[in-house]
């Protein structure tokens, strides 16, 4: 079979082919109204215009108003069939054999943008956010560090996918500046903790789920159903305080030092423009409880890279390199572990994978794991060296997955520390 082709020009390395079709929020311009959109190479197609223009005819989104709207929320919560109508008519739309669009200027003229002149908006409304703890060379290094070599991973680790609930109000779209945060902190050797503008500020690299459709409260996603749940993947920088989590952390985990800011890429790749990369995740050993237990390929061969830009650089170093197949705990028993117990959730609720660490140095998620909470620095392009983020560092996350002849990609998720308030 012979690869699917656009009309709109997609150079090799682009991350958003006519395989892609990532789903986005975007404003034309700081005056208009956001809608929604997917990215086609160096365009954004605008999918209200699409719609204005009665180009969706098939029967779930005919005369559809969700694309109006400035969030993904009502267009998730329409399901898998509707998301897969939108797919199958964009990808005929656009490709290089339909002239409905390519041969009409004033189409045209209405429905592409440039992806560098419009503003992009957070995905969706994000009612709620959680946070796993899924990689477990990433829980054994924090463990170590955290609690020593003995209590590393807890007992409970290898049976669930242990997470908490994070903060949705301060999820931010990619190229928001944050402040570093300041709280509380503890030396080692002394009784009384003092109040500080963090030290050893971090990032974690991370993958995030956008929930589709959701479920009654009271009525459990299985396993076997939670890949038809959740629409699609966004890359994820958990900003973490160390300094401020570890004094803080116990007994009920991560807060203060991690919910100042939680940074998302704009683009939401859907499961169906990643199938082809769907892999195996690692042996589960000890086998999880049967609500856990699912069968075939589970995962996707998602290539992740951190790279750190300080004030006195042009570009962004990459300091690791790491991979979501990595994950011990697979997105769909996170979800299935999640609503168990009856938890319902909602479209646009957001699943940190948690730090996706691998099993080399170089493909660590963190930098508290790069530096080895400080024992060790993080050598840059030019000369320059890190344990921790300084003020004016920039964080930029990026994917991809490499296919027969196209790539399939998530562009960056970035981020600038700005000094902390006075
Ligand atoms: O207390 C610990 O061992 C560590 C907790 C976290 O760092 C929480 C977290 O964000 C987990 C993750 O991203 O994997
Ligand atoms: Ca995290
Ligand atoms: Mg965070």
């Amino acid at each position: 079979m012979s690869l699917l082709k656009s009309f709109i020009e997609v150079s090799a390395d682009s991350h958003f082919p006519i395989q892609n079709l990532p789903f986005g929020v975007f404003k034309p311009s700081e005056q208009s109204v956001g809608r929604v959109g997917v990215a086609i190479g160096d365009f954004v197609c605008d999918l209200s215009a699409i719609s204005d223009l009665a180009l969706f005819e098939g029967p779930l989104l005919k005369n559809t108003k969700v694309f109006h709207e400035d969030s993904l929320n009502s267009f998730m919560g329409l399901g898998k069939p509707a998301w897969r109508e939108a797919r199958n008519t964009l990808q005929s739309l656009l490709s290089s054999e339909n002239p409905t669009i390519r041969d009409n200027k004033t189409f045209r003229e209405r429905i592409f943008h440039s992806i560098f002149t419009v503003i992009m908006l957070l995905p969706a409304k994000i009612g709620d956010y959680t946070d796993f703890y899924a990689s477990k060379e990433h829980a054994t290094n924090v463990g170590i560090m955290f609690r020593g070599k003995e209590n590393a991973l807890m007992p409970n680790w290898v049976h669930l996918p242990v997470g908490y609930h994070g903060r949705s109000s301060s999820v931010v779209v990619s190229g928001t500046n944050l402040k570093r945060p300041c709280g509380q902190s503890k030396n080692d050797a002394d009784v009384l903790p003092f109040f500080t503008a963090s030290k050893t500020l971090d990032f974690e690299l991370e993958m995030g789920a956008f929930v589709g459709t959701g479920n009654d409260l009271g009525q459990p996603i299985t396993v076997q159903n939670a890949k038809d749940h959740i629409f699609g993947l966004v890359l994820l920088n958990d900003w973490s305080a160390r300094d401020l989590q570890k004094w803080e952390y116990v007994p009920l985990g991560p807060f203060l030092g991690k919910n100042f800011g939680t940074t998302i890429s704009p683009w939401v790749v859907t499961l169906d423009a990643l199938e082809p990369f769907i892999c195996d995740a690692p042996t589960q050993d000890p086998k999880p409880l049967e609500y856990l237990q699912e069968n075939g390929k589970n995962t996707y061969d998602i290539n992740l890279t951190a790279a750190l830009q300080t004030k006195n650089m042009t570009s962004p170093h990459v300091i690791t390199t790491t991979n979501l197949k990595y994950m011990y705990w697979t997105l769909t028993q996170q979800l299935a572990h999640h609503t168990v117990n009856g938890c319902n959730m909602r479209p646009g609720d957001l699943l940190g994978t948690g730090t996706i660490s691998g099993p080399t140095p170089d493909s660590f998620g963190s930098m508290l794991e790069l530096s080895w909470k400080g024992e060790k620095t993080i050598p840059l392009v030019n000369g320059e060296e890190r344990k921790f983020i300084q003020d004016g560092d920039t964080v930029v996350l990026s994917g991809q997955c490499k296919g027969n002849g196209f790539t399939v990609g998530f562009g960056t998720c970035s981020g600038t520390i700005l000094p902390a308030n006075k």
